[in-house]
């Protein structure tokens, strides 16, 4: 990663709303702002992308696009940005070639077609190029959509909820595209959500939003595992960790990954012996105990302090943080149960993760 880091210092004034931001981005991989409706993700988009005009300071790298201390506005054309909005604005007179090679002149470098044919290729659309839009599903609308903001060769790449307009079944499809992105691409990319699905899957930085100002920052494993707000993902509270494949029990359609505090079987999504892959697992999918009882259903034990335990969304509930040989897991378990354990913060527990629970 590079030392210069991204710098988004702004305030931005509204009828009762008051945009204050002062965030120190990475240079790559997907930042996400996540928070409730109004609380300012899609105008701090707005504003890096000169739509709007807050007052601070926006650096990109080296390069800053504004700077009130300087008198200094870079107008949206001389940004070089790519944006992804809701619904994917395609040209409709134009089929999927034609609204690339729109985006192609937009960047002002019509001969060099790497950039397009990189995102073709990334976004696996090769096969709709002669394409009406309205031939499309919503799917593939918005990976052109995406390509189309690719092919402009931009420095940063903003997503507004690109997949809010999409059902179920599409943002399952739709998530893996966006996974390569990460993992592919080397430019920047904010990522505007209030899907604690896409947190977890796509993020690896996190910004919370809450009435116009950042509440908390930080990597997603550490965000998400947060006690400090429990109530930040609801019944949805889970924790991420990577993994390594090690092992595939076809037979059971299992997959053996290990992590950092010991192996886990979950389901096996077509891994690779070797790959290393991004785990889900949810507070209600672990379930503690003193000891470790092995003969249950649930396939995966894990060794654990107990870090904290807070008070979760009901009262019959606790989340309880864990460190697993430094990685962290949250279980979900009654109150009457903490209190049976006799858990307290320090204590050793047997985590039992289902491998069925674990998403990847
Ligand atoms: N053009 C505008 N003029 C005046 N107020 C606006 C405008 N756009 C947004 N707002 C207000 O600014 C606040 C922040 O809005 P913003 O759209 O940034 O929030 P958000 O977190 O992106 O919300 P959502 O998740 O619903 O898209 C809200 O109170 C909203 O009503």
């Amino acid at each position: 990663m590079s030392l210069v880091q991204n710098h988004i210092r702004l305030t931005l004034p509204r009828a009762d709303f008051l945009l204050n931001v002062d965030l120190t981005l990475p240079t790559t991989g997907i930042t996400v702002l996540f928070g409730v409706s109004g609380s300012g993700k899609t105008s701090i988009l707005r504003c890096v992308a000169g739509l709007e005009r807050g007052k601070g300071l926006v650096r990109m790298g080296g390069d800053v696009w504004q700077d009130n201390a300087r008198k200094l506005f870079q107008p949206t054309w001389k940004r070089p940005i790519g944006y992804v909005f809701q619904e994917a604005s395609l040209f409709e007179h134009l089929n999927v070639q034609g609204n690339l090679e729109y985006g192609l002149r937009r960047s002002g470098k019509k001969h060099d077609r790497h950039a397009l044919d990189e995102a073709v290729e990334l976004l696996g659309i090769a096969h709709l190029l002669q394409r009406a839009p309205q031939a499309l599903s919503g799917g593939e609308r918005q990976r052109v959509a995406i390509a189309r903001a690719l092919a402009a060769h931009p420095q940063l790449l903003l997503l507004d909820e690109p997949m809010a307009s999409l059902d179920l079944a599409r943002r399952h499809e739709i998530l893996p595209w966006l996974e390569r992105l990460r993992d592919q691409l080397a430019i920047p990319m904010l990522y505007v959500t209030h899907s604690s699905d896409e947190l977890s899957r796509l993020a690896d930085h996190v910004v919370v939003m809450d009435k116009g100002q950042a509440i908390a920052t930080g990597s997603v494993e550490d965000i998400l595992t947060s006690t400090q707000y429990p109530a930040l993902t609801g019944d949805e509270a889970s924790a991420v960790l990577s993994g390594v494949v090690k092992e595939k029990e076809t037979q059971w359609h299992l997959a053996k990954i290990a992590v950092r505090g010991g192996l886990l079987w979950v389901r096996d999504d077509g891994f690779n012996i070797g790959q290393v892959v991004r785990l889900r697992i949810m507070a209600r999918d672990v379930s503690l105990s003193t000891n470790t009882s092995t003969h249950t259903s649930i396939q995966n034990h894990l060794q654990a302090t107990v870090e904290h335990i807070i008070n979760d969304i009901h009262p019959a509930q606790k989340l309880v943080r864990l460190n697993c040989a430094g990685q962290a897991l949250l279980a979900r378990i009654t109150s009457k149960a903490a209190h049976d354990l006799g858990l307290t913060t320090g204590s050793t527990v047997w985590a039992h993760v289902k491998a069925g629970g674990v998403g990847t």
